[in-house]
């Protein structure tokens, strides 16, 4: 591991530019908006057709921005920013040189929530995705998509923390964040994105 950006680490994976700031926010300001985003924010179960049923996400969810997205098929209109979220991508942005047009939130209620393999890796999406965690720390992990070699890296994203997924990161990695049976208290990760077109 390397520090390069301003109280970030670079995570060592070849082929990828991950950064993490473990402290991005002071612990009274996370506590606020761990608490401001659990009240404002319009909260979903969504549901996803699999093996031909409809089962719900392990996880509730809300989508923000300028512009709609699809998602398993289905188009999801944006619900205008709220004003913590447009304060929280102004902070970020300045940190990490990009600029979002949008924001999906995830709410984890417990450990049994998660969210398994994937990239974001969309045509539509830039390559700039900073992803904020408020609330119960969760493990987190990068399995890189071809080479059998390389280690997964797994962190925990704390309280508080930022990371940034850049350049090449989501073509040539998979992320998750696994479940866990530990009791551990409701988590808010919101990733900003910019969606091109
Ligand atoms: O909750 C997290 O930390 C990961 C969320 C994520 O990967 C996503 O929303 O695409
Ligand atoms: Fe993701």
């Amino acid at each position: 591991m390397k520090t390069d950006k301003q109280g970030f680490i670079q995570l060592d994976m070849p082929e990828a530019e991950v950064y993490y700031a473990p402290n991005f926010f002071s612990k009274d300001e996370s506590n606020l908006y761990l608490q401001q985003l659990t009240e404002e924010v319009a909260w979903q179960q969504e549901e996803i057709k699999m093996f031909g049923k409809q089962l719900p996400l392990p996880r509730l969810t809300a989508w923000y921005g300028d512009k709609g997205y699809t998602y398993s098929g289905l188009y999801n209109a944006p619900q205008p920013w709220l004003p913590i979220l447009l304060e929280l991508k102004k902070r970020i942005e300045a940190a990490s040189g990009d600029r979002y047009n949008s924001v999906l939130l995830n709410y984890y209620r417990h450990g049994q929530d998660s969210m398994g393999w994937h990239a974001d890796d969309e045509k539509s999406l830039g390559p700039g995705i900073a992803s904020v965690s408020f609330g119960g720390e969760r493990g987190f992990a990068f399995r890189h998509r071809k080479r059998k070699d390389l280690p997964t890296v797994k962190l925990t994203l704390q309280h508080g923390s930022l990371l940034l997924m850049q350049g090449t990161t989501q073509q040539h990695w998979h992320h998750q964040l696994p479940k866990t049976s530990r009791p551990i208290a409701p988590r808010i990760n919101l990733t900003f994105r910019t969606i091109m077109g």
